[in-house]
């Protein structure tokens, strides 16, 4: 819907659907009928058009994009074109976001104002279309070509100041949006319009070869996506053609992308994210009615890896920190790393130095755990150690006040036995961050069987203020992420061992679009880690794990791995690993046909017949050995929906959004053939325990329903 309101000579419209605007068909047609009234009308004389609440417009409504549907007249487009041919002026006042669609309805008026803390885009990219009504047109003859080929590939928003010296907006104000809308545009009333109409705005002469780069920068940072390319060939015929022949082009590319698999699975990325953000706890509290607590102080136990990072995601976002570590030794060289991340953030312009320096202000480095006094929230991220865990739960307990949350980053413990610890089990919860901290976006967040509501809400606000993508989970053995990876990182290795290559495997994964295949990520990690935790969960078992050992409890193992670490390939720390890396820390993985003997040697020794196999077998074996692993999360309620599945691997792990996530991947399978698949394997490698089909897929997959019905069938059904 549009409101439509006059201020003595001035026609004032409102976007108005709640929360963000979304331009429905409602809007749409709203904005036309004011847009018609307010011309038609002798009085009025000029004309602002803003967003109702906090927003100008978040764009389109991504949820008329639905597979096969076809927006409904008027399109943007129709209802704006009536301001390209207004003879009054048209204002834009801008508060909030005004993005896709809703920014290009602004480039549509003659004139933009913002608020100082206003942000526009073009974010369409990133539900992998392209800005469809003129977006592609338009920016570039206000903005230039460069300019608009860096703000719509990149989807990135950009803040009014920016904005500002763009000439996105014509002026920053800092009193009611609606009122200086309107004096801004009586101000202009009279003025000549025509050089204001963006579409008689000539563009400049660019050479083709610029594209031709950009084609080749896009193609390698967004590997996988089409709708990048589709962007830059949209804006390549505002260059080229006429403007009515090239909207007519960008029509034709975003059609095109609308209806692709590609944006059908970005935006189940989009809205599962938001989805994933409604949390549940068996109890029945939920994010509805649970609340944070502020935390305006933080705690973090432990400099290394994983606590360098955390300290630095909590400063830079503006929290007060104390970093404690068992000696100056440790605090020193945690320090050392963290002022690197930040120089390497303002190298990359992420931030500014002054804004570096200013967070690093904020941090206190610190030997004494009575530093901690005071503090609204700890996260300890020492050795992942139980006894030692549980030694500095106990002793946090006695020394923070008795509302802090106590949160632990251990990836695989039992947050009720590290609880135990203390006399506060509801305030201690797991807040599992992923490597490198500063940069990984998941936080997986843990709930114990006594957390409290109040613990998950504080958690799960303060992944979002972090600018972390924060899920929540139940606890058991090493989580949903970490047990998803487990039997996909054994399926890799069975592969191996009967026949293919790590480098075709990890070719196999990379061409799907994961970032890297499963062993450079072994070799980023270090081999060594895994060889440890597996000695140690050995002990624990009793089982004498040797280099010979086949079998466990009845369950094939390999232990290829260990070989190699057995033989000082750790990984790109030794400079070998599965890959030659020539040198200790380099980073480029080559192909070592040392490593090719070696399996050759493990299998001659256990007589193993090598085979041809294929990329198909590859990645059917790899991905649905960690999707049924999802489904049995799912049917334990580890996590309350498959969407949580799906934005665990989108940010832990680097799954394409544009395959949505293995959940949405098994779905546009359709799940009687997964379910056939894993029946199939379970059969060929009864030794495996990751092929036991789960109970959850054999049922769903004999409902044929989609993945937005799964969870209610869940919740409705106890026999599932
Ligand atoms: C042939 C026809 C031609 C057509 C041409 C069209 C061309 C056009 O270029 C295409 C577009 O504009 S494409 C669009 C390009 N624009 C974008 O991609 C912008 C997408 N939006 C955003 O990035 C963020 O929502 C904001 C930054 C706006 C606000 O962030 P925040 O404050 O953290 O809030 P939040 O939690 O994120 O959202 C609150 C609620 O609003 C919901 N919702 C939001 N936007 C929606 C939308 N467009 N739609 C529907 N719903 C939308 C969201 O799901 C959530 O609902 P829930 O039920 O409560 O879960
Ligand atoms: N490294 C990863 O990839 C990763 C990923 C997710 C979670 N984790 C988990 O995070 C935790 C930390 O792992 P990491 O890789 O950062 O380990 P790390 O060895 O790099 O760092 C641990 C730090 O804890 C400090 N420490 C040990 N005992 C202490 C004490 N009593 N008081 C204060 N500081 C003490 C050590 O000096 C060391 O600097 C573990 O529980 C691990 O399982 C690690």
């Amino acid at each position: 819907m549009a409101n439509y309101t006059k201020r003595d000579e001035v026609a004032v419209i409102e976007l108005n659907n709640p929360p963000v605007n979304a331009l429905s068909f409602e809007v749409r047609s709203g904005l036309q009928n004011a847009l018609k009234s307010a011309i038609d009308d002798q009085d009025v004389k000029c004309i602002v058009i803003h967003g109702k609440g906090k927003n100008f417009s978040a764009g389109a409504d991504i949820k008329e994009f639905g597979a096969g549907t076809k927006q409904q007249k008027p399109w943007i487009t129709d209802a704006c074109r009536l301001a390209d041919e207004s003879s009054k002026p048209v204002v834009a006042a801008i508060a909030g976001t005004a993005l896709g669609g809703g920014l290009e309805v602004a480039l549509f008026c003659h004139y933009r104002i913002g608020t100082p803390s206003c942000r526009v885009g073009f974010p369409e990219v990133q539900i992998g279309i392209l800005p469809g009504a003129g977006g592609t047109q338009r920016l570039p003859r206000l903005i230039g070509v460069n300019s608009s080929i860096d703000m719509i590939t990149s989807g990135r928003h950009v803040m009014a100041e920016e904005a500002m010296k763009l000439g996105i907006l014509d002026k920053i104000v800092t009193e009611d949006i609606i009122e200086e809308g309107v004096k801004f545009a009586k101000s202009v009333v009279g003025l000549d319009l025509a050089h204001r109409i963006l579409k008689n705005r000539k563009i400049e002469a660019v050479s083709p070869k610029v594209f031709d780069d950009e084609i080749s920068r896009v193609k390698k940072k967004y590997k996988g996506y089409i709708a990048p390319l589709f962007c830059l060939k949209a804006i390549q015929a505002s260059v080229q053609l006429p403007y009515d022949a090239s909207m007519e082009q960008e029509l034709q590319l975003f059609q095109h992308l609308v209806g692709s698999n590609q944006a059908k699975a970005q935006q189940y990325a989009f809205f599962a994210e938001r989805t994933s953000a409604r949390w549940q706890l068996p109890t029945g509290a939920n994010s509805q009615n649970a609340s944070p607590l502020p935390v305006k102080t933080a705690g973090v136990i432990g400099a290394g890896t994983m606590g360098a990072g955390i300290a630095l995601c909590l400063i830079t976002s503006g929290i007060p920190t104390v970093l404690v570590e068992q000696d100056q030794k440790f605090l020193e060289k945690g320090i050392k790393t963290m002022e690197g991340d930040l120089r390497g953030s303002v190298a990359l312009k992420k931030m500014t130095a002054e804004q570096a320096k200013k967070a690093m202000l904020i941090l206190k480095p610190s030997v004494n755990f009575e530093d901690l006094h005071d503090v609204d929230l700890v996260i300890e991220a020492v050795y992942e150690n139980l006894a030692l865990k549980k030694e500095i739960f106990a002793k946090l307990d006695k020394i923070c006040q008795p509302q802090t949350i106590l949160c632990t980053n251990t990836s695989s413990l039992d947050i009720d036995m590290i609880a135990e610890a203390t006399k506060r089990m509801d305030k201690v919860v797991g807040t599992h961050f992923f490597a490198p901290a500063y940069i990984m976006k998941l936080q997986e967040n843990v709930y114990g069987k006594n957390t409290s509501a109040e613990t998950v809400a504080t958690v799960m606000a303060l992944g979002r203020r972090i600018r972390k993508v924060p899920v929540l989970v139940g606890t058991c053995e090493s989580f949903a992420a970490n047990r998803m990876l487990h039997p996909y990182v054994t399926e890799a290795l069975y592969l191996v061992e009967e026949g293919a290559s790590p480098y075709e495997v990890d070719q196999v994964l990379e061409d799907f679009g994961m970032p890297m295949g499963m062993f450079r990520v072994s070799d980023l990690s270090g081999l060594d880690i895994g060889y440890k935790v597996r000695r140690e969960a050995a002990k624990r078992q009793g089982i004498d794990l040797t280099l010979g050992t086949r079998f466990v409890n009845g369950e094939r193992v390999c232990l290829l791995a260990d070989v190699l670490v057995e033989k000082g390939r750790l990984g790109i720390k030794s400079g070998k690993g599965w890959y030659n890396y020539g040198s200790p820390g380099k980073k480029e993985a080559i192909p070592d046909p040392e490593v090719l003997d070696i399996i050759e040697e493990h299998c001659r020794k256990f007589g193993i017949k090598k085979q041809k196999i294929s990329s198909q077998e590859i990645l059917e074996r790899m991905q649905l050995a960690l999707i049924n692993e999802g489904f049995r999360i799912l049917e334990e309620g580890i996590v309350s929906k498959p969407e949580d599945i799906d934005v665990i691997w989108i940010y832990g792990f680097g799954w394409p959004k544009y395959m949505g996530g293995p959940m949405f991947y098994a779905n546009e399978m359709k799940l009687k053939n997964v379910y056939r698949k894993i029946c199939d394997f379970h059969q060929k490698y009864p030794f495996s325990i990751h092929w036991t089909p789960s109970k959850l897929l054999a049922r769903l997959s004999e409902t044929d329903l989609p993945i937005s019905n799964w969870t209610s069938l869940i919740n409705s059904n106890s026999k599932l």
